[in-house]
C-alpha cells in the first residue's frame, strides 16, 4: 500500500531522521519482487535483523489468491529472511516473525480457506523453527496469533466480494466480535517487540486476546 507506506516513512523520518527507513512497495506474490526488496534493504542498511511476514488478505472468492498471500508468501518471506541472516549462509543470525491468527485456534465456518492459511502458518514456523535450532542457523523464528484487531481487514467480512457466499454469515462475525472483543493494532506492536527482545523465544506461539492479553499457547509434549 504505497500510499500508507510512504506516509508510514514520513513519520518514522521526522521521528527518526532521515535515511534511517525505506518504503519498498512490493506484491509478496510476485516473487523476484519480494527478493528484491530483502535485497534493497540489505544493501541499503548493510545487514538484516529482523524480518516480520505480516502481509494478508480475508479472500474466500479469490481464495488461490488468499493462499499464496497468507501461506505460500510467508513460507517465501521466511527463506528469503534466512538467506540474509542465517549462518548456514554465512551470515550473523536474526528473528523472524510469522504472523497467523487466532482463527488457528477458534476458527470460522465462514473463512475455510483463510482458516487452513493460519494453520498453516503456525505449522510452518513451528517446524523451521526446530530446523533452525537443531541446524544452528542462529535465527529465531516465531509465530504470532491476534484475535479480532481493529483495522480495515476485519472490515472485509461485509463484502460479498471478498466473503463470496459466506457473506451471509456477516451477522456471525459481528456476534463473535462483540463476544470476543476488538483488540487495538498497539498491542499486536508490543507483542511483536516481546517475540522480538525476548531470546529465549524460539518456535513460540503467541496469542493475543481481549480476554487473555498477550500470552502462549502449550502443546502436550510429543509422547512415543
Ligand atoms: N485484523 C484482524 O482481525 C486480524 C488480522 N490478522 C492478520 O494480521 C495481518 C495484517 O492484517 P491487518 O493489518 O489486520 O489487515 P490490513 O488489511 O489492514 O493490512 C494488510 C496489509 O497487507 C498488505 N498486503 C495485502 N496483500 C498484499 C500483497 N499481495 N503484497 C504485499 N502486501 C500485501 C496490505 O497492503 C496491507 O498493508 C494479516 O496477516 C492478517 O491475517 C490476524 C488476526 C486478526
Ligand atoms: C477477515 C478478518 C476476519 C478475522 C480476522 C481474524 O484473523 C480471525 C479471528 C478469528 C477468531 C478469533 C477468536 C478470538 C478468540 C478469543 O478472543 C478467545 O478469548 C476465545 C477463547 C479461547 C480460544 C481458544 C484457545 O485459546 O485455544
Amino acid at each position: 500500500n504505497e500510499i500508507l507506506g510512504e506516509q508510514c516513512k514520513a513519520q518514522l523520518d521526522a521521528e527518526f531522521g532521515e535515511g534511517k527507513s525505506t518504503f519498498i512497495q512490493c506484491d509478496v506474490t510476485h516473487g523476484d519482487a519480494l527478493r528484491d526488496a530483502f535485497q534493497r534493504t540489505v544493501d541499503q542498511f548493510g545487514q538484516l535483523d529482523i524480518a516480520i511476514n505480516n502481509a494478508g488478505i480475508n479472500n474466500e472468492k479469490n481464495w488461490e489468491k488468499t493462499i499464496q498471500v497468507n501461506l505460500t508468501s510467508v513460507i517465501k518471506g521466511t527463506y528469503l529472511a534466512l538467506e540474509h541472516m542465517s549462518k548456514e549462509y554465512g551470515k550473523i543470525g536474526g528473528t523472524i516473525i510469522n504472523v497467523s491468527s487466532m482463527a488457528a485456534f477458534l476458527h470460522s465456518p465462514h473463512q475455510p480457506v483463510y482458516t487452513a492459511t493460519k494453520h498453516g502458518v503456525i505449522g510452518f514456523t513451528r517446524a523451521i523453527a526446530d530446523a533452525s535450532l537443531q541446524g544452528d542457523y542462529g535465527v529465531r523464528i516465531n509465530v504470532l496469533c491476534p484475535a479480532f484487531v481493529d483495522t480495515p481487514l476485519l472490515h472485509t467480512v461485509e463484502d460479498e466480494d471478498n466473503m463470496g457466499k459466506f457473506v451471509k454469515f456477516k451477522d456471525d462475525f459481528k456476534r463473535s466480535m462483540n463476544k470476543f472483543g476488538v483488540l487495538q493494532p498497539s498491542l499486536i506492536a508490543e507483542g511483536m517487540m516481546r517475540l522480538i527482545m525476548d531470546n529465549s523465544l524460539n518456535g513460540a506461539v503467541m496469542k493475543i486476546t481481549c480476554s487473555k492479553g498477550i500470552h502462549f499457547h502449550t502443546y502436550e509434549p510429543m509422547s512415543a
